[in-house]
């Protein structure tokens, strides 16, 4: 076994810049070295023993072949940008960070549907939403939206019934959904690869006003049928967080889509910090050394801790104000619509510039409400969406 032989203060470990708290978690580990995850090369790892990375590192067989890597970690949900036979013919050990960040995907959908019903005149809790993939994300999306009173349906080919969730096939999903959330990762092979899984027929099968949702991975999409069809049915609303091509984004696209955001999605603060200590806590197991950090160490106060609300609050209104106080995403979709006026190579660089100095966000968790004057429907709807309810002697589930 690799790790018996390794010494952990001769261990480098070289980390993506972009990791927040890095040293903070890995400097007990070995001596740490961040770098730029997009440009990372093979002679940055010739004497690396472990790789710390994040989405935007190709982790293939030319990155990894001529190292003395041991272990690689992603801080990250997906990992498609792993090629995990590569490491395994290298015996290179591999670890995600499954769920790390399914609430924060979870708050961005929820905040862009907050947004285009309060635009469009609607409530989404009259609306249906299907959700295509129900895994970390998706079930928990499924939850929320189901405790909010929607009526929500998924398609998942990989899953089996479950009791109290509406499986059905994609055309059906398509066919009945007023909301189509896609949340699989992006997968080219197997029985159900999802690599443009919405191409222009799927597209074109959404019903009359649907919105569709994409925080998945770009790819999922077909780009560009997206754009044709959106320039012949402009009844669709569509929220993309991911692109085709990143750091590339089509201008086109873009000026097409109703909220853009530059893959920020599983963003907050709290998703972030989760993703490396879940990779900290797998390196010191393959270590076989104890896990000193804790995530609690690491996380600090949030901006904004407490709203009070008295009884003359309504539910729609109580819902928006809690949300848009924690995330509002449409400052980030305004920073995104700067990118229109670039030119190709500024508007990749102010992509990646908008990641790397994404502004502190918090999870619907770190802000405590006390709506104890508030109605009853107040109560469980804020409690839904997974906000922090203070006690109030009220039974609220
Ligand atoms: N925009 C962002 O910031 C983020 C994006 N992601 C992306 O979202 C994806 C999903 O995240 P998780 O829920 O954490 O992953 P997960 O692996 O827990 O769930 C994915 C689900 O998709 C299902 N699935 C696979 N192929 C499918 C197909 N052809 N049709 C329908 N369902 C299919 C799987 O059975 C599984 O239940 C990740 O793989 C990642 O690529 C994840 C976190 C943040
Ligand atoms: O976890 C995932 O999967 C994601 O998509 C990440 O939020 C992407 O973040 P970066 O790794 O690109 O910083």
């Amino acid at each position: 076994m690799k790790s018996e032989v390794i010494k952990p203060a001769a261990l480098k470990i070289v980390a993506d810049e972009n990791i927040p708290l890095v040293r903070e978690c890995f400097a007990e580990l070995g001596n740490v070295v961040t770098l730029p995850g997009r440009s990372l090369s093979a002679d940055d790892l010739a004497d690396a023993d472990v790789l710390v990375a994040r989405s935007v590192t190709r982790v293939n067989k030319e990155l990894v072949q001529n190292s003395s890597l041991k272990f690689v970690g992603t801080c990250t949900a997906g990992f498609d940008h792993v090629d995990l036979q590569a490491l395994k013919a290298q015996g290179i050990e591999f670890s995600s960070a499954p769920g790390c960040n399914a609430r924060s995907v979870v708050e961005y959908v929820l905040c862009a549907l907050d947004i285009l019903a309060e635009r469009d005149g609607y409530c989404i809790t009259g609306r249906t939403v299907g959700i295509v993939g129900k895994g970390q994300v998706g079930s928990r999306l499924y939850r929320a939206l189901q405790a909010l009173g929607v009526t929500v349906m998924a398609n998942d080919p990989l899953l089996e019934p479950e009791a109290g969730v509406e499986l059905v096939e994609l055309d059906e999903l398509l066919e009945r959904c007023d909301v189509i959330a896609l949340h699989t990762p992006l997968t080219t092979s197997g029985d159900y690869p999802t690599y443009h899984l919405m191409g222009e027929q799927q597209l074109l099968a959404m019903k009359h006003g649907a919105v569709l949702i994409n925080a998945g991975r770009g790819a999922v999409v077909d780009n560009r049928a997206l754009l044709n069809v959106l320039k012949v049915r402009d009844d669709l609303s569509v929220v993309l967080d991911v692109w085709e091509h990143e750091p590339d984004v089509d201008p086109e696209l873009l000026e097409l889509v109703d909220i853009a955001t530059p893959h920020i999605a599983g963003y907050s603060l709290d998703g972030k910090i989760t993703g490396t200590v879940m990779v900290y806590q797998a390196l010191c197991r393959f270590l076989g050394l104890p896990a000193r950090t804790s995530q609690q160490d690491l996380t600090p106060l949030p901006p904004l801790m407490k709203l009070d609300f008295t009884g003359t609050v309504d539910a729609d209104q109580a819902t928006s104000v809690a949300m848009r106080a924690t995330y509002d995403i449409r400052r980030d979709d305004a920073l995104m619509r700067r990118l229109l006026k670039m030119e190709p190579e500024a508007r990749r660089l102010a992509f990646d510039f908008m990641r790397k100095n994404y502004s502190e966000r918090r999870e619907f968790s770190t802000l405590n409400i006390d709506a104890s004057r508030s109605s009853q429907e107040v109560q469980q709807r804020l409690q839904a969406l997974g906000f922090c309810l203070q006690d109030n002697g009220l039974s609220v589930g």
